[in-house]
């Protein structure tokens, strides 16, 4: 099938692009920038892609008639205005920003500081949580955020269980630069983030409202999560380490029981008790992987999850998205070692 892609220029853009040219279902990917009119050569901002492409002046119409989806790997608050033409016309798209994964038009103004997409375009999306929903059916896929993504992946198991104090969750995520996108930000320079930790959007952070509404989904008695963000020195990665208090009755067999049930099957999340996972496991691949422990003396548990930002945070995801939507295979396009040593 042919493919739209707009925002190639971008990190996410850049790294879904790559999986979609080795997708065995993905005969060519069209891509489209902001100009309505001007036509660029791929290689003239991204030469280090080594691939002849254009990237075309952005017309809807063209982009319908051309290709049987669409992906946006555009900055917040572009699909609010791009995507309703699509919308209109149920065509498919998957959408790796922000715009439409909270359901309330005022929590999205109360935290992104934009206005949300209309309600009658908000209602035709589906939050696209790969491991947990399908997209097959979906025409609108709203790709979940990369924080929320490690977050909710770590907490599933013990609150669809309802194995823990609602009140109690403390996540303490971290996260590489290219998270933060390819713009240039004083927090992000290299002298000020190379050896060093710094925390940022404290109690403020947007994906704070995405992991409550997920979480209230499977637990209604939810109320808040504490959550606090530190970028690292590096690249590419999110550890996402949670503290939550156990309820009184609660056995290392239970937890044990509730990861094993929630993610045997699953092709990408692994999750082992004891065993706490590195950054360096994941990143380049699609995987997250947990590991999780209940201390016997304070009776809290402790669950470590770790993502590539850009893979199962972002593009990898969107593939896996992209999978359910057209009924492929679940790991097609994802064969991915990490990056070694
Ligand atoms: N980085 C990450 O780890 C993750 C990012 N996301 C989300 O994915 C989206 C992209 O993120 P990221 O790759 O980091 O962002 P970047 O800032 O690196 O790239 C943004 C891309 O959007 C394009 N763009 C911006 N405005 C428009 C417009 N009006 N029309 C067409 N294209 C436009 C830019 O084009 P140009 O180069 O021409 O300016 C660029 O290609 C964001 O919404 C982000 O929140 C989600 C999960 C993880
Ligand atoms: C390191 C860094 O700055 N990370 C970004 C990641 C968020 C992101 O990509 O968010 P949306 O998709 O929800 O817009 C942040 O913390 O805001």
């Amino acid at each position: 099938m042919n493919v739209g892609l707009v925002g190639v220029t971008g990190y996410s853009g850049s790294v879904l692009y790559e999986l979609l040219l080795h997708h065995p279902e993905v005969d060519s990917v069209n891509l489209y920038g902001h100009s309505q009119t001007e036509t660029k050569s791929l290689e003239s901002v991204l030469p280090q892609l080594r691939r002849r492409a254009n990237i075309l002046p952005y017309d809807p119409a063209d982009i319908m008639k051309n290709n049987q989806m669409v992906f946006f790997a555009t900055s917040a608050g572009v699909t609010t205005e791009l995507a309703q033409s699509f919308i209109d016309k149920d065509f498919p798209v998957i959408d790796l920003a922000g715009d439409f994964r909270l359901k309330s038009r005022d929590v999205y103004k109360k935290w992104y500081k934009k206005d949300a997409p209309e309600m009658k375009y908000l209602e035709k999306s589906h939050y696209g949580l790969a491991d947990f929903t399908s997209s097959k059916g979906a025409t609108y896929v709203s790709n979940p955020g990369c924080y929320a993504t490690a977050t909710i992946l770590a907490l599933a198991p013990l609150v669809k269980n309802h194995l823990i104090d609602p009140t109690s969750i403390v996540v303490d995520a971290k996260s590489g630069t290219s998270g933060a996108g390819k713009k240039l930000s004083e927090l992000t320079h290299f002298s000020q983030t190379n050896e060093n930790l710094q925390l940022y959007k404290v109690n403020q952070h947007q994906h704070i409202p995405e992991i409550v509404q997920q979480l209230k989904i499977w637990d209604e008695d939810i109320p808040y999560i504490q959550f606090t963000t530190t970028l690292l020195p590096l690249t590419r990665g999110i550890m996402a380490s949670c503290y939550i208090k156990a309820k009184p009755e609660i056995t290392e067999e239970d937890v044990r029981k509730s990861f094993n049930q929630t993610y045997s099957a699953d092709t990408f999340v692994n999750a082992t008790e004891g065993v706490f996972p590195t950054l360096k496991q994941v990143v380049g691949t699609n995987f997250c992987d947990i590991g999780y422990q209940l201390n016997p003396v304070t009776h809290q548990i402790v669950i470590v999850s770790v993502i590539d930002n850009l893979l199962k945070g972002a593009a990898g995801q969107a593939i896996q998205n992209f999978n359910q939507m057209f009924d492929y295979e679940p790991g097609l396009g994802l064969d991915l070692i990490p990056t070694l040593p």
